[in-house]
């Protein structure tokens, strides 16, 4: 009996130390995906702000151009991205639309030629105050994307979101019904809402919708001044196991999607067609007042 091979995307989660410094940002970045790539992931995964410390403080300073003219970030993953010939979640970078000045927490997604694919701009702004924990404003510098972000490749389409666009199930839920076989989270989460919430999101959002889920964090910094990193980049299956995950430290996570495996989830578990959207066809219409 002769046995087809199951269709599989490696990925590859570059779990790395961000520094002040870009240009070694730059450099590791670099290293780490031609490794990964060395090791055959089709996709790379980079942390939310790979290229600079993440805090309200930094956003302006480090910020650089997408687009029309590219900024040393940007050139750097698409070579990246050409070199290793894999396709590339650049992260996130700080964002300065020169027109507008407007900043914005932005990740870029290449293809395995190098070619920016489309840029997801991180929705839902990272505004939360927890008494005597951590207190966090990225609006107070920051303007929120627009749109939501897929992107194509030979094994399906892949949706992308930002660290708090976790917490938001919508986006996930529409990225599988666009037919998405999974979600990339370049992400951030700390040592207070990590711990709670971060596996237990990545685990909710795949079997909302029966596929996969990956984040990519930082890795903690030593510095007590620097924001504390929960770390702990996950793979979780369309049933919500995790596959693949780590601790703090600095390494890189590889794990496959199975793409068989999700189709037997969701012959299993035929949520798709059980849905009732007659009791619920727009659920922003359903508050009391
Ligand atoms: N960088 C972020 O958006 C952090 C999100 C987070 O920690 C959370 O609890 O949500």
């Amino acid at each position: 009996m002769t046995s087809v091979a199951r269709k599989a995307l490696n990925i590859a989660l570059v779990q790395m130390k961000v520094t002040a410094n870009k240009a070694l940002n730059l450099q590791v970045a670099r290293e780490k995906v031609l490794q990964a790539s060395q090791k055959g992931a089709d996709l790379v995964v980079l942390p939310e702000c790979f290229n600079s410390p993440y805090g309200v403080q930094h956003f302006k300073d480090y910020a650089e151009p997408v687009s029309p003219t590219p900024g040393e970030s940007v050139q750097a993953l698409a070579a990246m991205a050409k070199d290793a010939r894999v396709y590339l979640v650049g992260g996130t970078i700080p964002e300065v639309v020169p027109a507008t000045q407007k900043v914005y927490n932005t990740c870029p997604v290449f293809d395995r030629q190098g070619n920016l694919l489309t840029t997801h701009r991180k929705v839902h702004l990272f505004d939360i105050d927890v008494p005597g924990k951590i207190t966090f404003k990225e609006s107070a510098v920051l303007s929120a994307g627009d749109h939501l972000t897929q992107f194509q490749t030979e094994f399906g389409a892949i949706a992308v979101g930002i660290c708090y666009d976790l917490r938001f199930p919508e986006m996930a839920m529409i990225a599988a019904r666009q037919g998405c076989i999974g979600m990339v989270y370049p992400a951030a989460f700390n040592t207070t809402t990590g711990p709670v919430f971060f596996e237990l999101l990545q685990r909710a959002r795949a079997v909302d919708n029966l596929f996969y889920v990956a984040t990519c964090s930082p890795a903690r910094s030593e510095d007590p001044k620097s924001y504390p990193a929960w770390g702990h980049s996950t793979v979780v299956s369309p049933i919500g196991e995790v596959l693949a995950t780590c601790g703090h430290e600095e390494t890189t996570v590889h794990s496959q999607w199975d793409l068989g495996a999700m189709e037997e989830a969701r012959t299993s578990y035929p949520i798709y067609h059980q849905r009732r959207f007659d009791l619920y066809p727009d659920v922003s219409q359903s508050n009391k007042n």
